[in-house]
């Protein structure tokens, strides 16, 4: 069991009140006064840099969030996930994604059996069949080579697979990778246009089986496929990926084709899982051992890095200090790679279905900020976007820069003119422009004391924005698997000081039950008066109109 201390009535926290209160962090003056700031609050390892020296600290915010930290038993927490304790208490699970990625020779047991062997096992199972479809063995019922794979799945049965795969698309096989997520029978229909059911191979993704938008697609699939081939040659075009063999067994997919996974996974941490068979078709088994292995890396540096020099730990940290101190409500992602397009997205279900919780360890509603909304575009297309609210809009949006230093396609200047981006941001950001180089700027431009004084105000940028700034020498899997890690960390970091579940999702589960209860109501063609009124006026709107 995890502690159950509620952070705000730890010394830290009191004493981390005092000390916002009392200072005015301001990043120009932090610089000006401490020559040393970049080394002191940055870190290197092997492959990748982490400059969090744009924060708005000092060494005494660092000591302070370090010992709320020790204070709210972290340390004791990390033991606890990685050993396989039962951490997700409301649904009396371990939770081990980590173990996915344990190449160690360590035993890890789930009610006294040693989960390591079943991992391998399905490993194993993942590479041989990989390898079978990938090198064109495995035919199709007419004999053909398998060229489209389509991965039907939903939230963490999606989005992980669907970063990943784009992430590495420098990486690609053979193969094309498709995804179908939505219930809108237009995504089904839109990704299977140009596929031939002779060489496509559909991957049902889903943990429990019983997810209605996973189902609803994966029977359309079936249909779909059934118009050319026949009841027996399923086998060769559907594999199954899940917890549930029983639903598996009755959907008709056969009992070789399933990849098991555990309950102690849970969906937004399972791309380690079997639910990566899409990412080991899109870029061969070799890379996504490569993945794992950096997620491993990660893992390695987050149980052992003394705190003062744990990224995760500091990322965790840093976030809290302005969800509950400045009261940031939102949280941005904002990558330097094209290849990471789809990252935001992913951690967006990572961080909100993990940390979107108002109740404590105790079952008691915290009086305390939880998770920030988790949003962002890769840049530079958010520049053009968005950031105009970032710089000058009257929210602190906190944000994360990540960038590769090579880039796997040297199209002429473009990675120069992308990492000028990224600096010149992340130095806008923290520093602004002040009234005075406002005014400079405006006489030079030849501007009148008259225009001047009119124009000023709108062209200060008020700066202060922190930031952190991640950058890789290379976008490899390995080096995937690291950053992914990082923020896996960096969200069971938060929730351990918030005093919350992270593991478990009631919230979107009631969503589940409800869509349920109204499509009967749909299907008939009677007036409906059975909720409120704006409900009913909705539905018989539709099914007047449908
Ligand atoms: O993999 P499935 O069982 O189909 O679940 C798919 C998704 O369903 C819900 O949205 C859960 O909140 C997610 O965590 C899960 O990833």
């Amino acid at each position: 069991m995890l502690s159950k201390i509620n952070p705000t009535q730890t010394n830290s926290w009191k004493a981390l009140d005092e000390h916002f209160g009392g200072n005015d962090f301001d990043l120009r003056t932090l610089f000006q006064y401490n020559p040393n700031r970049f080394n002191e609050f940055s870190l290197q390892k092997d492959n990748y840099l982490f400059d969090y020296s744009k924060n708005l600290i000092d060494s005494r915010t660092k000591d302070l969030l370090l010992q709320l930290a020790e204070e709210c038993q972290l340390k004791d927490a990390i033991s606890k996930m990685f050993s396989g304790d039962k951490i997700n208490e409301t649904e009396g699970r371990a939770v081990l994604h980590t173990a996915l990625r344990d190449f160690s020779d360590r035993e890890i047991l789930v009610d006294g059996e040693n989960i390591k062997p079943q991992i391998k096992r399905v490993l194993e199972h993942m590479k041989s069949f990989s390898e079978k479809i990938i090198s064109g063995e495995h035919k199709g019922f007419s004999g053909k080579e398998i060229t489209d794979v389509v991965n039907i799945g939903i939230g963490g049965s999606d989005l992980g697979p669907v970063m990943v795969c784009s992430a590495l698309k420098h990486f690609k096989t053979r193969l094309n990778t498709h995804f179908v997520s939505n219930v809108d029978g237009n995504h089904i229909a839109e990704v299977v246009k140009n596929l031939n059911p002779e060489t496509t191979l559909f991957i049902i993704a889903s943990k429990t089986f019983t997810t209605q938008e996973t189902m609803t697609n994966a029977h359309s699939a079936k249909d779909w496929f059934l118009k050319a081939g026949k009841q027996e040659d399923v086998a060769k075009h559907f594999v199954a990926l899940s917890t549930n063999i029983e639903e598996v067994k009755k959907f008709g997919i056969a009992e070789e084709n399933i990849f098991e996974f555990w309950d102690w996974v849970g969906g937004r941490y399972s791309l380690w899982s079997a639910i990566g068979l899409s990412i080991v078709l899109s870029v061969g088994y070799e890379n996504f051992e490569q993945l794992l292995r950096g997620a491993y890396d990660t893992d390695q540096h987050f149980q052992t890095a003394e705190f003062s020099e744990n990224i995760p730990v500091l990322m965790g940290l840093l976030g809290i200090w302005y969800r509950n101190f400045y009261a940031a409500t939102t949280y941005a992602i904002l990558p330097y790679s094209q290849y990471l397009d789809r990252f935001a997205a992913y951690f967006q279900q990572g961080d909100m279905e993990s940390n979107g919780k108002c109740v404590d360890r105790n079952g008691e509603f915290v009086e305390y900020e939880t998770g920030p909304i988790i949003w962002g575009e890769p840049g530079t297309n958010g520049q053009h976007a968005f950031y105009q609210l970032i710089h000058q809009g009257t929210e602190l949006i906190p944000a994360d820069f990540i960038a590769y230093a090579k880039s796997p396609n040297l199209v002429s200047d473009h990675q120069d003119k992308l990492l000028a981006n990224f600096f010149a941001q992340t130095e806008a950001l923290a520093f602004g422009k002040l009234e005075e180089e406002v005014e400079e700027e405006l006489r030079n431009a030849g501007k009148s004391d008259e225009e001047i004084d009119r124009l000023i105000n709108f062209k200060v940028f008020h700066g202060n924005t922190p930031t952190n700034s991640i950058l890789f020498k290379e976008l490899t899997p390995f080096s995937l698997g690291q950053l992914i890690a990082l923020y896996e960390h960096k969200i069971f970091v938060q929730g351990v000081i918030w005093n919350i579940f992270s593991f478990d999702q009631f919230g979107v589960e009631l969503g589940k039950v409800l869509a349920n209860k109204i499509l009967p109501e749909l299907e008939n063609n009677e007036t409906i008066s059975s909720h409120d009124s704006s409900t009913n006026g909705l539905i018989n709107y539709y099914k007047k109109n449908k």
